[in-house]
């Protein structure tokens, strides 16, 4: 095509607003300053103890300092991209290049085959030729569940792609189509036909959900495909050879849908598992169906997804060819990250699930600086820079070369021969996880995996039209999300921690501003320290009366004022340009908050483990699927607490402090005969306690006064209800249960001890006792009881492991009554302290 003839296949455009930003970025700026000079004008005089929790303070506002900067570097430039998908159609209708599509699973139990299945269905009925298009799933739970789920599946789409052209579907889930949309009355013939496939989906469901409920295939099953025969010799999902079937070889002139027309090709891989080779989850997953399809289809083009995202756009395949496939510059993108949407949120986002400011405002700032991060599901990747290659600006694609397709062995014979790229020994001794394909070592594999691609010259395009072309589950119980940002955080800080630190390796390769983007995600667990900080300290120092903020009569008390108010105020406005509602930023800022001092402090501790080589790494995968109970309550939007974990230890422990002090400081303000002095020294640091008391009051309904399953476990309340006699009896030494099974627990007692610290140089007399420590049962007290040994032993012996594990001179245990009804008979019902 000549030069001139040449006309883009997207555009893209800056965000309006950005002066306004800016110069609001630069007020801030100015307010920050202030407060610093503040901090080192007034800093308290040597040998007190205010000298110490100022000069904390201090480094907590400079840390919160720091990281907006990072926040606003996202914010200074903005993009977003328009693709034009029908000047593709006409340019190149006939060289659109093969796309491979790679879907994840990992456990049948936590992500249902059911679920899994209608993702697949949905790629596979993407407005795309067929015979380009192959789907490669990949199970890492070796589980003949999900393989028969993959047969129905291949089996229903040969009326279910028909179906949705017909119909024109979407989304092309089946599942998510047919929960909503209703049969087109109008024309009775047409009825007919949408009822018997819904029918057939529906039976197709059953059948499956059968099985899973059953959790084994039955015999009649297992005769009807040869592949079952492969799980005679799988001893467990950790040990088992590479499973692969081409369940669907689009080749194959057979192979077609109910109208006679060509099927996409459809690949079950479960790659080989031995307990003495590390897999690296999905990394490694992604990595070896990168390898399998390289043989079967080796599309040019790659998109991952989760098993729990479908695509909701049927034409986001063609959307994103626009960007590889401009002439001009589309041979520099490695890949088109598209945002993560999720469908089962509730109105108010109750854990904060929509990322909305992020994906709305920060990404389309990495893109301006140079691309997004890739962040796993959904997300189409040039196949040559996913494997390794370095960009090369004078090499230029040939689409036209690259469909053709090559292979000419059989089905079967591939399926032989493929095998060997996904076993455990393949990759020993070659690049596989370092250079080439994702990055093995990290939890979040997709971040560091974008980096490097872009530190090898690559761009990346961030895509966000109007539908939204991802939708997944995000997790619906509070310590699922704080367990999924546990990970994420520890696997970003991991990065920050690495030799791909952001900084240093794309020093010279990627742009100032992208390596500074990145920073504010990677330090995301950094935050924590700081954050603990500021809700635990001032709270403290107030029932101390030190006072850590200026006179609200001061002029000084402006720029704190200032930064506070509007920033949040700030906040506050984005998150409704984005489409939130004000609660639900509410709901965001709690989460904000939960997160900073419990998934954060954890990752942040594990990281430190992990680099002190004490810990190893992990996945946990995050559930898909709850009860109908905790679900009702999520719909509701109640927060489920109903488990025991360290984590509500922390959230009840700070939430009584910020109650407790609040409650010391009214009282002084009332009892003062001068209120208006206290509250002009106090102000600001009574109102951080307010409204951390505001925030914190999902926490104390929780605590004392809900009634349901999703409340705090009892356990846990009589812990934290102890708090309240343990303030009463005067000086406080410290008392903490010790689950001997968890290791986090070590550094909750870690945390306590130094809060008991605290307190104790403190020295708060027979006032109310600021600090608050959570008494947690553990089963090891239960199962004393179980073994019918008095209750007073068991207490006795708890206590006495709290003395030795603290070695404080004294702890308090309160008898308590099982939570188990079994267990309740055998045992009196005793509230009382015993203090030894
Ligand atoms: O050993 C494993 C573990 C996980 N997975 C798959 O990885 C995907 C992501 O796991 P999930 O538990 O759903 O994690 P999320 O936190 O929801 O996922 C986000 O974060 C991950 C990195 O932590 C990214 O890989 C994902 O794309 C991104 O959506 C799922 O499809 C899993 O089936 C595997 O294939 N093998
Ligand atoms: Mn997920």
């Amino acid at each position: 095509m000549a030069k001139d003839d040449y006309v883009p296949l997207f555009e893209t455009r800056p965000f309006k607003g950005r002066i306004l930003f800016r110069l609001f970025a630069a007020s801030i700026f100015v307010g920050i300053c202030f407060i610093c000079i503040y901090r080192v004008r007034f800093l308290p005089e040597e040998g007190k103890v205010e000298r110490w929790t100022w000069i904390g303070l201090f480094l907590a506002e400079l840390w919160f300092s720091f990281y907006w900067f990072l926040t606003a570097v996202c914010r200074w430039d903005s993009v977003y991209r328009l693709p034009y998908k029908d000047r593709l159609s006409q340019r190149f209708d006939k060289e659109l290049p093969g796309v491979d599509i790679f879907v994840c699973t990992a456990d049948p139990l936590i992500e249902p085959p059911s679920l899994v299945i209608n993702t697949v269905l949905s790629v596979m009925a993407y407005d795309y030729p067929p015979e380009k298009l192959s789907i490669y799933l990949s199970d890492d739970g070796g589980s003949d569940l999900t393989f028969y789920a993959m047969l129905e599946a291949a089996t229903f789409s040969k009326q279910w792609l028909p179906f949705c052209k017909k119909f024109k579907v979407e989304p092309r889930s089946a599942e998510a189509y047919f929960r909503t949309a209703f049969e087109p009355r109008e024309d009775p013939v047409k009825a007919r036909e949408w009822l018997s496939v819904k029918k057939l989906y529906e039976d197709m469901k059953m059948r499956i959900e059968t099985t899973t409920k059953l959790n084994r295939i039955p015999e009649d099953i297992r005769k009807q495909h040869k592949g079952f025969r492969e799980w005679d010799f799988v001893s467990s999902k950790h040990d088992h050879q590479t499973i692969l079937q081409i369940l669907i070889d689009g080749r194959d002139p057979n192979a077609v849908d109910v109208e006679g027309r060509p099927l996409p090709t459809l690949v079950y891989l479960a790659r080989e598992k031995r307990p003495q080779f590390h897999h690296h989850f999905k990394a490694g997953a992604m990595n070896a169906l990168i390898r399998v399809s390289s043989r079967i289809s080796n599309g040019p083009i790659i998109l991952n997804v989760d098993c729990d995202m479908y695509s909701n756009n049927s034409e986001s395949i063609k959307n994103s060819l626009c960007f590889f496939m401009d002439e001009e510059k589309g041979d520099e993108f490695a890949y088109v990250q598209y945002p993560q949407n999720f469908e089962n949120l509730t109105k108010n986002e109750l854990y904060g699930g929509s990322y909305r400011v992020i994906q709305k405002l920060e990404f389309p700032g990495l893109d301006a600086n140079g691309g997004p991060c890739y962040i796993g599901s959904g997300c189409f990747h040039r196949r040559e820079a996913l494997c390794g290659k370095k960009y090369d600006k004078d090499c230029k694609v040939d689409w036209k070369r690259l469909h053709e397709r090559k292979v000419k062995e059989s089905a079967s014979v591939l399926e032989e021969t493929c095998k060997v790229l996904a076993s455990c020994t393949f990759e020993q001794n070659t690049q596989w996880g370092k250079e080439m394909g994702l990055t093995y070592g990290c939890p979040v594999e997709d971040v560091i995996t974008g980096l490097t691609i872009q530190c090898r010259g690559w761009k990346s395009i961030y895509l966000m039209p109007q539908r939204e072309d991802f939708l997944g589950v995000s997790p619906t119980t509070l310590l699922q999300m704080l367990i999924q940002h546990k990970r994420w955080s520890e696997g970003h800080l991991q990065i920050f921690l690495s030799r791909y630190c952001s900084l240093l390796y794309g020093h010279k390769k990627i742009p100032l501003k992208l390596r500074l983007a990145y920073c504010p995600y990677n330090l995301w667990g950094a935050n924590c320290l700081a954050t603990l900080y500021y809700v635990a300290v001032p709270c403290l120092c107030l029932l101390r009366a030190i006072s850590l903020f200026p006179k609200t009569s001061s002029l000084w008390v402006l720029p704190f004022a200032y930064v506070a108010f509007a920033h949040r105020a700030y906040s506050l406005g984005e998150f409704l340009w984005c489409g939130g509602t004000f609660q639900g930023w509410c709901n965001d800022q709690r989460m904000w908050m939960f997160k900073r001092t419990t998934s954060y402090f954890f990752g942040f501790f594990d990281t430190i483990l992990k680099l002190l080589g004490y810990s190893k790494a992990a996945f946990v995968i995050t559930a898909k699927i709850a009860d109908d109970e905790v679900l009702k309550r999520y719909e509701q939007e109640l927060i489920e607490f109903g488990a025991t974990s360290p984590m509500f230890d922390i959230l009840a422990t700070l939430a009584m402090l910020n109650l407790f002090s609040s409650l010391g400081a009214i009282k002084k303000v009332i009892l003062e005969a001068d209120h208006s002095k206290v509250l002009d020294l106090f102000g600001l640091q009574i109102l951080l306690c307010l409204l951390l008391v505001t925030i914190n009051f999902p926490v104390y309904q929780a605590l004392f006064f809900r009634k349901d399953n999703g409340r705090m476990p009892s356990s846990s309340v009589d812990g934290t209800l102890s708090t309240g006699f343990l303030t009463k009896t005067g000086s406080l030494k410290g008392a903490l249960c010790w689950v001997p099974d968890d290791g986090h627990l070590i550094l909750v007692c870690m945390c306590l001890k130094v809060l008991a610290l605290v307190v104790d140089q403190l020295d708060y007399g027979d006032n109310i006792c600021g600090a608050v420590l959570s008494i947690r049962f553990n089963e090891d007290i239960l199962s004393v009881w179980n073994r019918n040994v008095s209750d007073h032993q068991a207490v006795m012996a708890l206590r006495d492991s709290i003395k030795r594990h603290l070695k404080l001179p004294h702890s308090y245990v309160m008898e308590y009554k099982p939570h188990d009804a079994s267990l309740r008979d055998n045992s009196s019902y005793r509230k009382a302290w015993l203090r030894g």
